[in-house]
């Protein structure tokens, strides 16, 4: 019997890896903070409040008591990103050297920090990576064909992660660009808003092609400015997770931007979806590190101010569309690839 492996969250996402886990003979520990739900999943053998229809494997144990899963020397943590650092501050010293491997795709409000420079911050003694990619929980956990990455500088970390996930719908690539894979993941749900609204707007596909075009440039230009390599945009953590949060109604960014676009308040939209939608705190964080930075983010800018600064968005489409002609593939020549 192998060793169990702690997954932190009790979220669609934490199940659907707690379930990849199992299914390849892993026994898995499963936190969550309400004991109600942990007693619900344990008796039920499913997670009616996050993923509904998708029976629990055998191997997982739900569990409300977190000393159980810290026992553990490989941990998963699928928090929201408000939740990340909170949840593991008071345990710091028991994580020294344990391998935590973050599936949050956001950015700390203020500090700027993605979630694993976080948990560096927290447990500077820990084995610490990145899972990210096109990886909507739901189809994960019905098992879609679907590949990830795992990054860290830790390459038996990587290879670690691969062994224990990589199953027969589950394909694990590694990568050693732990902030680009980072920042990809969580910079993407800004754009899947902004392509949500443009679907309930009743836009083509011209539109949303030009979407996740420009969007690309545009995470990949301000990625670059932050010292990240252009190349890691290109792959399943950047444009991969681009396509499929910006095309997917499943994407519960895409469907705030869908309510935003169906005439909802931002705070409607939030409440009705019921889960969490990091795109909304990370959108805060970018347009203040852009503007800082001074790096042209114009899609950022405008649903920025749709959202926060009360402009309609008649006017912000028709300020975007009549903006100065620009050179395709910019990011390339900022980066001194051209
Ligand atoms: N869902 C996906 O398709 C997907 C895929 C890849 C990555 N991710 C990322 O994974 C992260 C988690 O997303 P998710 O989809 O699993 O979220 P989710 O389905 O909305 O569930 C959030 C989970 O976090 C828990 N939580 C919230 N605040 C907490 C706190 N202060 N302390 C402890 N637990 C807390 C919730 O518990 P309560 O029910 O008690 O509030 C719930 O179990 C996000 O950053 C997301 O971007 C998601
Ligand atoms: O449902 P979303 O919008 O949080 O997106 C989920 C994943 O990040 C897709 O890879």
């Amino acid at each position: 019997m192998s060793k169990p492996i702690a997954v932190l969250g009790g979220g669609s996402f934490g199940t659907a890896v707690a379930n990849l886990l199992a299914s390849n003979n892993h026994p898995v520990i499963q936190w969550m903070r309400d004991e109600q739900q942990a007693q619900t999943m344990q008796v039920e053998r499913k997670n009616p409040k996050y993923l509904q229809g998708v029976p629990l494997q055998d191997g997982v144990q739900p569990t409300s008591e977190i000393a159980e899963a810290l026992a553990c020397e490989l941990i998963f943590v699928a928090l929201p990103s408000t939740a990340l650092r909170q949840v593991l501050t008071p345990y710091a010293e028991q994580l020294a050297g344990k391998g935590l491997i973050s599936t949050t795709k956001g950015i700390e409000a203020d500090s700027f920090l993605l979630m694993s420079q976080i948990i560096e911050q927290i447990v500077p003694k820990a084995r610490v990576g990145v899972l990210s990619g096109p990886n909507l929980a739901k189809e994960v956990a019905a098992g879609a064909l679907t590949a990830t990455v795992i990054a860290s500088e830790d390459q038996a970390l990587c290879q670690q992660v691969q062994e224990v996930l990589h199953g027969s719908t589950f394909r694990v690539y590694a990568s050693s660009d732990r902030y680009g894979v980072e920042l990809g993941g969580a910079l993407k749900n800004v754009y899947a808003i902004i392509a949500g609204m443009a679907a309930a707007l009743g836009m083509g596909e011209n539109t949303r092609s030009m979407l996740i075009t420009r969007a690309l440039a545009e995470m990949t230009r301000f990625a670059v400015r932050l010292g990240a390599s252009p190349m890691t945009f290109l792959g399943l953590a950047g444009v991969g997770d681009l396509i499929v949060t910006c095309t997917s109604p499943k994407s519960r960014n895409y469907q705030v931007g869908y309510a935003l676009g169906e005439g909802r308040s931002l705070e409607e939209a939030v409440q009705r979806l019921g889960e969490v939608a990091e795109g909304v705190n990370t959108l805060k964080v970018l347009k203040a590190k852009a503007d800082e930075l001074e790096v042209y983010m114009p899609l950022v800018s405008a649903l920025h101010a749709i959202l926060f600064e009360g402009q309609t968005l008649t006017k912000v489409i028709g300020s975007l569309m009549s903006g100065e002609p620009k050179t395709d593939v910019d990011f390339i020549t900022v980066a001194g690839f051209s």
